[in-house]
């Protein structure tokens, strides 16, 4: 309720009751919504799939304006939903989320004679990177059906979903999650209302995005993320400062540092160098290995092992976590590996996963699973910073989880 008062005071016109809060309340969100506020538009996204008019029935009774079919229900399912709309005197609006071919399918649903069609990528499918504008531009090429857009937008891309066709423009965790609701409403809606207006930003490359989003959140928020996986065990900041970046990974033995110091020559500007040194009593790790490393542009270092020199390493700065310090340091005999799968702080490291540093540890994040864990690390981020937000307006964190109706039974 808080959060859609907030974004009316910015400028949002309709309130759309997502899936989960209707599956968590049921239509009692809908009546709640609706009489606080009976002059703006109610969409209420059912995402039926089936017993079309009954679903229609339930929330047009509600208080709905507007309800959410699924567009790949079956066609018996959109037309009975259509008859009880007309019944009742509410809009149906049918949602691409999933379609396997959205753009036939939108042409179809136009035949329907559904009020709207919603091209909407859904919040997991986000976390892979995809994104409605391109389909859209598709879509609204091909039907003169309304068309709404919805999947992770924000006040740029609303922006390009009105230049691509959108009359009605969705926007969910940019503006929900966000620690200021008015202001993030109030940005959208300026983009919708002069789109063309608004400059579109090169995110470059996937790496570089993936960077600057864990940049932007910290291991906690990935290893929720994670489901708690990915910390990496007994290993604490040595120097401080956030670090992000690639795995160089080395196998080294005791007493023995030669790998260690060969990896600096093989890593390039942005990796992060891991190594597993079976000893905690040797240092494979010190002052001049540091200095070569910024000589590299390294990002920082991980070592389940021992590191030396403390004075010299604080001073030159470079992000290090490791689970030791002593004086002493071994030989460079030759033996281990670079850049092969290790084990480091108990989780596996492959060359090139992501590793990210800061005051509460060290995470790992598989290459490949680097842009949705990204991603998903930034929701849990802005729903962070949302609870923040609650708490110093004097909520209590329980209260404010509704922790004891949402404990396990
Ligand atoms: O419909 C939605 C989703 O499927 C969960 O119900 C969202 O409301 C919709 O995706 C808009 O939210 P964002 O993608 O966070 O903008």
């Amino acid at each position: 309720m808080e959060i859609a008062k907030e974004a009316v005071a910015g400028g949002a016109d309709w309130i759309e009751i997502g899936t989960p809060l209707i599956k968590s309340e049921g239509m009692d969100a809908i009546r709640t919504m609706r009489k606080a506020f009976p002059d703006r538009t109610i969409l209420a996204d059912m995402k039926t799939v089936d017993t079309g008019a009954m679903e229609v029935e339930m929330a047009s009774k509600a208080g709905a304006d507007v309800v959410i079919v699924l567009g790949s229900a079956d066609d018996s399912t959109v037309l009975d939903a259509l008859r009880s709309a007309h019944k009742y005197g509410v809009r149906l609006m049918a949602d691409l989320i999933s379609a396997p071919d959205p753009v036939k399918r939108a042409v179809d649903l136009e035949a329907l004679g559904v009020d709207y069609v919603n091209v909407h990528v859904g919040i997991d499918q986000q976390m892979m990177g995809k994104d409605p504008i391109s389909i859209l531009m598709e879509i609204s090429e091909k039907v003169s059906v309304q068309l709404a857009v919805a999947g992770g937008l924000d006040a740029e891309s609303a922006a390009q979903a009105v230049r691509a066709g959108a009359r009605i423009v969705i926007v969910g965790g940019n503006i929900t999650r966000s620690d200021n609701v008015t202001e993030a409403a109030r940005k959208v809606r300026q983009s919708v209302d002069s789109p063309e207006s608004v400059d579109v930003r090169d995110r470059g490359t996937v790496d570089q995005e993936i960077r600057v989003i864990f940049r932007e959140v910290s291991t906690s928020n990935i290893s929720d993320a994670m489901h708690r996986k990915g910390a990496m065990k007994g290993i604490h900041p040595l120097v401080r400062g956030k670090m992000v970046g690639t795995a160089v990974t080395v196998q080294a033995f005791a007493g023995d540092w030669a790998k260690t110091v060969e990896a600096i020559d093989i890593a390039k500007p942005g990796d992060v160098i891991v190594i597993y040194n079976e000893s905690k009593d040797i240092a494979c790790w010190g002052g001049l290995a540091t200095l070569s490393s910024l000589n590299k542009g390294v990002a920082g270092v991980v070592i389940e092992g021992a590191v030396r020199d403390i004075d010299e390493v604080e001073n030159l700065g470079l992000p290090i976590y490791t689970s030791n310090t002593v004086p002493n340091a071994g030989d460079p005999k030759g033996f281990g590996e670079i850049n092969a799968e290790i084990t480091c702080g108990g989780q596996a490291v492959k060359p090139g996963d992501y590793i990210i540093g800061d005051e509460s540890g060290v995470v790992v994040v598989p290459k490949e699973r680097g842009y949705e864990l990204a991603r998903r690390a930034k929701e849990v981020n802005k729903t962070e910073k949302r609870l923040f937000d609650e708490i110093r307006r004097g909520g209590t964190l329980s209260e404010i989880l509704e922790l004891k109706k949402w404990e396990k039974h």
